[in-house]
């Protein structure tokens, strides 16, 4: 498949030639800016690695793999690039799912900062590369495989090998707005227990006069869903940086939450006294009953990516 997928490159090489769904809403893909390269495709095996019953195992225990160590010019300032400190070395999982034809590959591929053309074909599906945010270093591995090579990666491994989702639908296709709720059930069913970031992205926001799904609407879904939301356009390049900090950033915020989380128990269970359980009692009622005002609070944030 190519970017530049216009009516007749819509039914591009990508899946063995399978017929591809009509595009909707979709301009071809300019000449493509200059990219700093910093990415290169993953390997078919580590793709398989990393769908082996053993590392879905690790997955759903939040512990990740360690992908390929890449080299990154010195001489880059913006943030998808490298160059930072070998400080943090796990590697987050990053999933984009949606409708076909939304733009997960174009996004996908901003990333990866591989270029359009035939560099494009030979990338694959998989994408490899250090980001610094808030100054520190962070490697994702974005997998754009969700209903790829004529379902060869099963619904089920991609749900439960994620450490963050993207839900991408296209502001220019209703259709593919109602598919992204489904898969947030979806995944809400499959990762019951994980309190796994996810991100609504309505892609295509360039696209105004085919506008079907407003911002507001988006918006809605997303405080409905209890994800965080974006638009971007993949096409002039916006917000992509800011979608890829911001599933950085819903990682460390969970991480960080969990780990005081477990401290505070620890300390609390050593020296809890009567009085503190029953306020403790007490604070659980009163949450219960201020949940409209989290819900209203969390409409106020859910386009926040650095924020929970
Ligand atoms: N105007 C516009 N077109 C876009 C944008 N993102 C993607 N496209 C175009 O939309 C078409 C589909 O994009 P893809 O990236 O292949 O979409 P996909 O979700 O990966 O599709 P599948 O591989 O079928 O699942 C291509 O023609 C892209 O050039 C965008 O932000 N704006």
């Amino acid at each position: 498949m190519t970017l530049n997928g216009g009516d007749s490159g819509a039914g591009g090489s990508r899946g063995g030639g399978r017929e591809r769904e009509r595009r909707r809403g979709s301009t071809p893909w300019g000449p493509a800016p200059p990219l700093h390269r910093r990415s290169m495709p993953v390997d078919e095996r580590d793709l398989q690695a990393a769908l082996t019953p053993g590392s879905l195992a690790a997955a759903a225990a939040g512990t990740g793999t360690q992908g390929p160590r890449l080299d990154w010019p010195e001489d880059s300032e913006d943030s998808l690039s490298s160059g930072g400190s070998d400080s943090d070395e796990s590697v987050y999982k990053v999933l984009l799912l949606g409708a076909p034809g939304v733009g997960k590959s174009a996004l996908a591929r901003i990333f990866g900062g591989v270029e359009d053309g035939p560099e494009a074909e030979a990338a694959g599906h998989t994408y490899d590369r250090s980001i610094v945010v808030d100054g520190e270093e962070a490697s994702l591995m974005v997998y754009d495989i969700w209903e790829q090579d004529g379902g060869r990666w099963l619904p089920g491994h991609c749900m439960a090998m994620g450490d963050a989702y993207v839900i991408v639908y296209s502001v220019t296709d209703k259709g593919s707005f109602e598919k992204a709720s489904e898969l947030r059930v979806q995944l809400r069913r499959a990762r019951q227990t994980d309190d796994v970031p996810i991100i609504l992205v309505g892609n295509k926001s360039d696209l105004v006069r085919s506008r079907e799904v407003s911002v507001d609407e988006g918006r809605a879904c997303a405080v409905v869903f209890d994800c965080k939301f974006i638009e971007t356009s993949a096409a002039l390049h916006h917000n992509v940086q800011a979608l890829f900090e911001g599933v950085v950033r819903q990682i460390r915020l969970r991480r960080d939450s969990k780990e005081a989380n477990a401290r505070r128990q620890a300390g609390t269970r050593r020296r809890e006294s009567l009085g503190k359980k029953a306020k403790r009692f007490l604070g659980r009622i009163v949450a219960r009953n201020s949940r409209k005002m989290a819900f209203r609070a969390k409409s106020k944030s859910c386009h926040d990516l650095s924020v929970l």
